[in-house]
């Protein structure tokens, strides 16, 4: 059994290696010493500056990482091992430093010593210009990388007062603290990868990354690599490289499923796989990874339907619907027009010397007589266009009818005396566009409030031209 080194022992360790170091001073700009537990034993007035430590100041028996946040003394002193080269950062400086452990003749580690070269070492200088050039690129790839996967949209950006809005926003909340699988369903344009966003900034995984997959957007044979990522080496040619999928790039966050009712049978199987055991599997590898990441999948299709014609897996949608927000069109809560006016005008492009959009009690009243098959999307468009047709900056009805499409059913021309055929179809499509609002989207509902088969109500929606 080796005895612990007496003070005295250590003691005389660290002065004579201070008395070397001082005949070594003009090869370095700063050294300190530490002792056995990385107290400062010995700091040089060259490092003192360096540090900009006050003159009054002791640093003597405090621990190194007090006045050197970054030291890695501890560690030398722990290991016995010297770290010949390193870049450390101070504040906004980097040193470049070496450290060493002190040991005695035994060998007993019974501290270390720390130099820092700093000015005066040209030939380390283009090494330090390299350094900082790549810890300037990464921060900034860092940087951007936080900000796109960060939420672009919190509960407040999705504007609406009407009862079904808030009773919408209080299901979002609620299903944001359960962690499990939610489905989003709802017509196009009503604002579903806005509530994605929203209900990831909500719950508990709000600081880890929200991405998100069109998966319609994404031609079939490139999926499987898209979402679970390419081991090294499962191509030839320039693609060899591994790459991270869709899934673990979300690990820790949420994974954004648009039009999930795109997705083709067999990543349908291993998306159920990968949501039941958290795990899946790179293509070309036959090692499994483990992901913790949060599904959140959105579609304006009748999943449901799509389980009966059996395109869509049962126990998928099972799995995904135990938490299912319906969003409802635009044309169930037209109150909701107004403010919504308010908040898009207020994104859309104005002049320099314009003041902001201003929209007219009549322009409101116009918007609020449509039937919205293309929801807030369409809101959206028309007020461009009603704001690139206008004059100056208010937008009257007069404007805002002429940026209005023009659909069957929407206002008969002034003067024309609409025939009975007419009239019967537009009530038709009105009792349509009803029953698909009051059941907030679902056409089996819908169909089955007007009492009629659910392909007649398929046929007829086609017929009127309606976007359920
Ligand atoms: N309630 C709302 N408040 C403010 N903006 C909204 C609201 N709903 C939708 N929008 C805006 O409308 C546009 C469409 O919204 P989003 O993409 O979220 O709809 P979606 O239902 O996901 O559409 P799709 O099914 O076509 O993918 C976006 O510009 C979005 O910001």
């Amino acid at each position: 059994m080796t005895t612990p080194p007496s003070p005295a022992d250590t003691d005389h360790t660290i002065e004579h290696a201070v008395d070397a170091f001082s005949q070594l001073r003009d090869y370095f700009e700063g050294a300190i010493v530490v002792d056995s537990q990385t107290r400062i034993t010995w700091i040089d007035t060259r490092y003192r500056q360096l540090l900009k430590l006050d003159p009054a100041f002791d640093p003597l028996g405090l621990h190194v990482e007090e006045i050197i946040p970054h030291s890695l003394l501890r560690r030398v002193v722990e290991t016995g091992q010297p770290i010949l080269l390193d870049i450390m950062n101070f504040d906004d400086r980097q040193f470049v430093v070496c450290r060493i452990p002190l040991k005695d003749d035994d060998g007993t580690v019974q501290g270390a010593v720390g130099f820092v070269f700093y000015d005066n070492v040209n030939y380390l200088a283009p090494i330090l210009e390299k350094f900082e050039h790549l810890q300037r690129q990464l921060s900034r790839a860092q940087a951007a990388l936080t900000r796109e996967r960060k939420t672009k949209y919190s509960l407040s950006s999705f504007v609406g007062f009407s009862d079904t809005v808030k009773e919408l926003k209080s299901v979002v909340r609620r299903f944001a603290l359960r962690d499990g699988a939610a489905l989003i369903l709802g017509e196009t344009g009503t604002g579903k990868e806005l509530l994605a966003h929203a209900m990831h900034q909500q719950s508990d995984r709000a600081d880890g990354p929200f991405v998100a997959v069109n998966v319609a957007a994404i031609p079939e044979s490139l999926l499987e690599a898209e979402f679970f990522g390419v081991a090294p080496g499962a191509f030839t040619g320039a693609d060899r490289k591994a790459r991270p999928g869709k899934f673990e790039l979300a690990h820790s966050g949420t994974l954004f499923l648009d039009e999930i009712g795109d997705m083709p049978a067999a990543l349908q199987a291993k998306l159920l796989r990968a949501l039941q055991e958290g795990e899946f599997e790179p293509l070309g590898s036959n090692t499994v990874k483990k992901v913790d990441v949060r599904i959140i999948a959105a579609t304006s299709q009748d999943l449901e339907d799509r389980v009966a014609d059996k395109s869509f897996r049962a126990d998928l949608y099972y799995r995904i619907a135990v938490l299912t927000v319906h969003v409802p069109p635009l044309r169930a809560r037209l109150d909701d027009i107004a403010p919504l006016c308010d908040a898009l005008l207020e994104q859309t492009p104005r002049g320099a010397k314009q003041h902001g959009w201003i929209i007219t009690p009549d322009a409101v009243e116009a918007l609020q007589g449509h039937d919205w098959p293309g929801n807030v999307r369409e809101l959206r468009n028309v007020l461009e266009r009603a704001a690139a047709l206008a004059t100056s900056e208010t937008l009257d009805g007069t404007v805002v009818r002429r940026a209005m499409p023009r659909r069957v059913g929407t206002s008969p021309p002034p003067h024309a005396q609409p025939d009975l055929a007419a009239t019967k179809a537009g009530a038709e499509r009105q009792a349509i566009v009803d029953a698909l609002a009051a059941s907030n989207g679902q056409k089996t509902a819908a169909a089955a409030s007007l009492g009629i088969s659910r392909s007649q109500f398929y046929e007829k929606l086609r017929r009127h031209s309606i976007d359920g």
